[in-house]
């Protein structure tokens, strides 16, 4: 392909962009290097004050070296460089590739001023490579749509306008400008899923069907556009099927949904609480196992860094929860006494500060059987009975503070009940036990969380 078509693409996709700062995103690979230099030449392209950005991994001896490379190149042309270095933490759930990469997004999102586009140079074996790597993992329409040629990121656009062209006419154009770039050498890795892909399998498909790529990007064209209206109706969808607290899902509803809308609901509702998504593997198996489990049962579906549990008809999505030590015990006078793990704060709360009791107590955690006389009624209760009435999940059960006698009596479930004995060594105080968890979010406590005051104790 001749050098002014890239150009001509250039121009005329830039056109169609708004008004908008650019930015490079420039690995010093041969592709990145093709689209600066062309968009270098571009007047339109400068007249949106062209810059270029490289992040620096610091994952190959040469990587120094690399940035050099990129600073002379970009020096050459009169556009601007930002090197960034990054420190690359690999994510128990990810490789190294994959940390690298969202570490670079990562970088790039926090550059971008609102609304400023960043250029990438994916073209259209890069768009192959992308769509069979998603099907081998089984992924649904989102996935398969593979790239976009321009996407939200961070407060900007990221912008593709390479997309439709093979690495072919990207080479070409480097030979015909002698432009020098960089080669990775873990771009010969066959060990890496995608190179493998492009090294191995890829070549012997075009063999085969010389239109593979040009068909593979059609039908990732078509798979884009049938998630983008999917995503739109998930949108509704998750508004319906969300319980009164975000973090519940009604299971039912949930189920219900046509099968092309379950998984795009459940990673939208993951999304916006922060948690990792399951692989699309886990996401099959977290409707399989929450689908079969009886009514009864409380199946729990987790991955690294989340958990999808069910309890009664809601799905509570979480951060992955432990029990506190079996064994752990503490005594309490109404200070401040800071429970394990992420279970917060218990203390006494009057008019004025922290009130002391006469008398140490103990906390610790539920061991089982345990029952109390509630300040309201009559009858000794069965803890396991109350828990089941309030309605909170069993495992809130065990990491809930109890508050005993020395004789093992017990007096207070963290602030939500409190024993006759109990109510009777507080009310002089004017004090009411205060449970400060971290995670003071009603799912905590299943959606309710019965505040029982002394005052209400006592009346
Ligand atoms: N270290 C980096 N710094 C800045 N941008 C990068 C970097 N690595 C990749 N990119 C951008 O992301 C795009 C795709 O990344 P990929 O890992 O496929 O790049 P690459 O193999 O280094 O290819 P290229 O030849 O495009 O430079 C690149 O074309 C480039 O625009």
């Amino acid at each position: 392909m001749p050098a002014h078509r890239i150009h001509d693409l250039l121009e005329s996709a830039l056109a169609e962009l708004t008004p908008a700062p650019l930015l490079v995103a420039f690995s010093g690979g041969l592709d990145s290097s093709v689209l600066l230099h062309a968009l270098a030449a571009s007047p339109a392209a400068r007249a949106r004050g062209l810059r270029a950005v490289h992040v620096d991994h610091g994952l190959h001896g040469d990587s120094t070296n690399w940035s050099r490379h990129c600073q002379t190149f970009a020096d050459s042309m009169g556009v601007e460089l930002i090197v960034r270095t990054v420190d690359v933490t690999r994510n128990p759930g990810l490789g190294l590739e994959a940390s690298a990469r969202r570490a670079r997004y990562g970088e790039i999102e926090a550059l971008l001023a609102p609304g400023e586009i960043v250029a990438l140079a994916h073209h259209r074996d890069d768009q192959a490579e992308t769509v069979l790597l998603k099907l081998l993992r089984g992924a649904g329409p989102e996935g398969i749509g593979a790239m976009r040629p321009l996407r939200r990121i961070g407060r900007g656009f990221a912008w593709r306008p390479l997309l439709g062209l093979p690495r072919a006419a990207l080479r070409d154009y480097a030979e015909q400008f002698q432009l020098t770039w960089i080669q990775d050498p873990s771009n010969a890795d066959p060990t890496i899923d995608r190179n493998f892909l492009r090294l191995q399998v890829i070549p012997r498909i075009v063999q085969r069907w010389p239109e593979a790529e040009t068909s593979i990007a059609q039908s990732a064209a078509w798979a884009r556009a049938a998630a983008e209206f999917i995503d739109e109706e998930a949108e509704r969808a998750l508004a319906r099927t969300q319980g009164l607290d975000p973090s519940t899902l009604r299971f039912r509803e949930w189920l219900a949904l046509p099968q092309a809308l379950r998984d795009p609901v459940l990673r939208r509702w993951l999304r916006a609480l922060d948690l990792p998504e399951p692989t699309y593997y886990q996401a099959a198996e977290l409707v399989r196992q929450l689908g079969e489990a009886g009514e009864d049962r409380q199946p729990c579906v987790r991955w690294p860094g989340a958990e999808v549990r069910r309890y009664r008809d809601l799905l509570h999505a979480l951060p992955p929860l432990q029990l506190p030590p079996f064994d752990w015990a503490a005594e309490f006078d109404g200070a401040d006494l800071a429970l394990p793990m992420d279970l917060g704060t218990l203390r006494l709360a009057g008019e004025a500060g922290s009130p002391r009791l006469a008398r140490r107590l103990q906390v610790r955690f539920r061991r089982g059987g345990e029952s109390l006389r509630l300040a309201t009624g009559e009858h000794t209760r069965e803890l396991r009975d109350l828990f089941q009435e309030a309605g909170i999940p069993p495992w809130q059960r065990g990491r809930l503070p109890l508050v005993f006698e020395r004789d093992g009596a017990l007096l207070a479930v963290a602030d939500l009940w409190l024993s006759q004995t109990g109510a009777r060594l507080l009310e002089p105080l004017g004090a009411r036990l205060q449970w400060i968890a971290r995670d003071m979010s009603p799912s905590a406590t299943g959606g309710a969380r019965p505040r029982i005051d002394l005052g209400d104790a006592l009346s």
